[in-house]
C-alpha cells in the first residue's frame, strides 16, 4: 500500500469515529446494532467489500444496508460474495477485527497486514474494483450507504455503484447475475422470476382458478417490490398489506418473525381473514411464512419454514419420479430449530436429511453439496439450489424428448424451478412464486397443504444475560458445551417431558440467547421452555 493509499483510508476514516464502547462481531448475518452507532461499521465494511472485489478481480461484490427482522431503529450491513452467496467466512474475522478498531490508525495497520498477507493488489494496473450497494427501507439506510460509498471509494481503483432500495436476495441475485455475465438489473429480475412463474403454471396439467393470497409486507421492502412484481403478473390474485405507506411501523407486530415466533395474527389482519391463505414477508424479504386463521381468534395455524421446504421436496421428488432419475442427489439441510414432525416427515419421504448450524450460510455450503438441495430455516429463510453440472444435464436430457410428454414437461418444470427459485440466496419473493405454483399444481389449498404433518408444539424464549458469549455449543448448535454443568441440568428437565427436546445458543443478531423447547403438548413445551430459560438466567445472571 503506498502513502497516497493510507493518506486516502486515515482521511475518509477520520469521517467516522468509532462510538466509544461498541463491540462488533459479524454475526449470523452480517453487523447489526442500533442505526446511530453504525456508521463507522458500515464505512469499514465498504473498504472491506473493495479489498474483497479487489481479491477476486474481476469481480462485483454486493453490501446490503439492513437490519431485516430488527426493529425499525436498528440497521446493519451484510456483504454478498460474486456467487451471490454470504462473504466467506474466512474473512469474517478481518471483519471483526476492522469493525473493532479503536483508531483510523490502527485499522489502517490491520488493513496493510491483510492486504500483505492476502496479496491483494491495490492501484497496480489491474482490475479496478466494483461493490454494488443496496438498502431496506430503513430511515438510517440512506445515510449508512453514504459512509459505505466513502469507504469503498477510498480504496484506489474502486468504484461503489448505488442500486438503492432492493430486497436483500434481490441484491444477492443481481450480484450473481452480473459476475457471471449476464442481465443484472432489477427489471432483469423482475422478467426472470416472471418468466419462470408463467412457465410454471402453463405446465400445470389440470387447472383450477386460484383463490385469493394476503400479503403482509412487514411495513418494509417487500410489499413495496410485489407491487412492482404484480405489475408483470397477470395470473397472481393477491392483496398488499403494511406496505409501510400506511402508517404502520416495520416489523411492529407485523412480520414473518413475529408470526412465526409469537404464532399470532399480524396487525392488519382479523376476524374478515379466517380461512384466507396469507404470507409473511420479513424486513428484508428473504424470510416467508405462510398462515391463516381458523376462528376469529388471533391464533393462526402457521406454516413455517419447515412446511415450505416440505411442499418444496415433495414437488420436485414427483418430477424426478417421472424422470425415474435415481441418479439425482436429492437432499435437505435443516437446523436444530426444525421441527421433529417435519424431520419425521422428510425421513419418511426417503429424503435425506442433513443439519447445519443456524444462519443460511452454513445451510446454504451443505445445500450446495447435492444436485438438488433444498434448504430453510424453521423460521421461512431458505430456497432450492441447482448444480449448475444436473441443470445443464436436465436441459440436454429436455432435446431428446418429445414435447409435451410427462418426462419433458418434468424436466422444463424443473428447469423453471431453478430459474425461479433464487439460487443465491432464500428469498421471500420468489419463494412466494414457488409455493403459489405448487399448490396450484397439486389443487390443494393452504388447509390441505397443512395437514402434510402436525407440528410438535414448541416455543421459544430470548433471554437476556450480561454476557450471551458465554454460551458455546457443539457445532449442530444442539448441545451447551459451555457454561459447564448447564447441560446436564437441561437434559434433566428434557427427561421429564414427553419427546421433550430442548437447546439453547447465543443469537448472532440480537444480544440475548436463545432457548427452544418442543413437546408433545404446548402446555409441555412452554413450560419446559420456562424452566430452560430459567436455567440459563441462573447459571449466567440476568441483565
Ligand atoms: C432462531 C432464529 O430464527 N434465528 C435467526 C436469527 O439468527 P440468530 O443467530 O438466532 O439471532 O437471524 C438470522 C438472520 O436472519 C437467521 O438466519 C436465524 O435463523
Ligand atoms: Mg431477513
Amino acid at each position: 500500500m503506498d502513502e497516497t493509499q493510507i493518506a486516502s483510508l486515515l482521511k475518509s476514516s477520520d469521517l467516522f469515529p468509532l462510538p466509544q464502547s461498541l463491540k462488533l462481531s459479524y454475526g449470523t448475518a452480517g453487523f447489526r446494532g442500533d442505526a446511530t452507532l453504525l456508521a463507522s461499521t458500515v464505512h469499514r465494511v465498504g473498504i472491506l467489500s473493495s479489498l474483497r472485489s479487489l481479491k477476486l478481480a474481476p469481480s462485483t461484490i454486493g453490501l446490503m444496508i439492513t437490519a431485516s427482522h430488527n426493529k425499525a431503529s436498528d440497521n446493519g450491513v451484510k456483504v454478498s460474495d460474486p456467487s451471490g452467496g454470504m462473504l466467506s467466512q474466512e474473512w469474517e474475522p478481518f471483519g471483526d477485527q476492522i469493525a473493532n478498531a479503536p483508531s483510523p490508525q490502527k485499522l489502517v495497520s490491520l488493513i496493510r497486514e491483510f492486504v500483505e498477507r492476502e496479496e491483494i493488489s491495490i492501484g497496480g494496473g489491474g482490475e479496478g474494483g466494483e461493490v454494488w450497494l443496496g438498502r431496506d427501507t430503513r430511515p438510517s439506510g440512506e445515510a449508512l450507504l453514504r459512509a459505505a460509498e466513502i469507504g469503498v471509494s477510498s480504496v484506489s481503483g474502486c468504484v461503489a455503484v448505488n442500486k438503492g432500495v432492493l430486497t436483500t436476495p434481490q441484491l444477492h441475485w443481481m450480484v450473481r447475475a452480473k459476475n457471471k455475465g449476464l442481465n443484472a438489473t432489477e427489471k432483469d429480475y423482475f422478467e426472470s422470476l416472471t418468466t419462470s412463474f408463467k412457465c410454471l403454471i402453463d405446465l400445470i396439467p389440470n387447472k383450477l382458478e386460484s383463490s385469493k393470497l394476503v400479503l403482509d409486507g412487514t411495513n418494509g421492502v417487500g410489499g413495496e417490490k410485489m407491487e412492482v412484481l404484480k405489475g408483470y403478473l397477470s395470473n397472481l390474485d393477491i392483496e398488499i398489506r403494511n406496505t409501510g405507506r400506511d402508517g404502520g411501523v416495520l416489523n411492529e407486530s407485523v412480520g414473518a418473525d413475529f408470526v412465526q415466533k409469537e404464532k399470532v395474527v399480524p396487525l392488519g389482519f382479523g376476524v374478515n381473514d379466517v380461512g384466507v391463505r396469507c404470507v409473511s414477508f420479513d424486513g428484508d424479504a428473504d424470510r416467508l411464512v405462510y398462515f391463516y386463521l381458523s376462528s376469529g381468534e388471533k391464533k393462526i395455524e402457521l406454516l413455517d419454514g419447515d412446511k415450505i421446504l416440505s411442499l418444496f421436496a415433495l414437488f420436485v421428488k414427483e418430477q424426478l419420479n417421472v424422470l425415474d432419475d435415481g441418479c439425482c442427489r436429492l437432499g435437505v439441510v435443516q437446523t436444530a430449530y426444525a421441527n421433529g414432525a417435519s424431520t419425521d416427515y422428510l425421513k419418511g419421504l426417503g429424503l435425506e436429511v442433513v443439519f447445519a448450524k443456524t444462519g443460511v450460510k452454513h445451510l446454504h455450503e451443505k445445500a450446495a453439496e447435492f444436485d438438488v438441495g433444498i434448504y430453510f430455516e424453521a423460521n421461512g429463510h431458505g430456497t432450492i439450489l441447482f448444480s449448475e453440472d444436473y441443470v445443464s444435464l436436465l436441459v440436454d436430457k429436455r432435446k431428446e424428448l418429445s414435447e409435451g410428454s410427462d418426462e419433458c414437461n418434468a424436466v422444463s418444470r424443473l428447469v423453471a424451478v431453478s430459474n425461479l427459485i433464487n439460487q443465491a440466496v432464500g428469498d421471500a419473493i420468489s419463494g412466494l412464486l414457488l409455493v403459489e405454483v405448487v399448490l396450484r399444481h397439486m389443487g390443494w389449498s393452504v388447509q390441505k397443504w397443512n395437514e402434510l404433518y402436525k407440528d410438535l408444539p414448541s416455543r421459544q424464549v430470548k433471554v437476556e444475560v450480561p454476557d450471551r458469549t458465554a454460551v458455546v455449543t457443539t457445532s449442530e448448535e444442539t448441545e451447551a458445551l459451555r457454561p459447564l454443568g448447564i447441560q446436564d441440568a437441561i437434559n434433566g428437565e428434557i427427561r421429564k417431558y414427553k419427546r421433550g427436546r430442548a437447546f439453547i445458543r447465543p443469537s448472532g443478531t440480537e444480544d440475548v440467547v436463545r432457548v427452544y423447547a418442543e413437546a408433545t403438548t404446548q402446555e409441555d413445551a412452554d413450560s419446559l421452555g420456562d424452566s430452560v430459560a430459567q436455567l440459563v438466567k441462573s447459571f449466567l445472571g440476568s441483565s
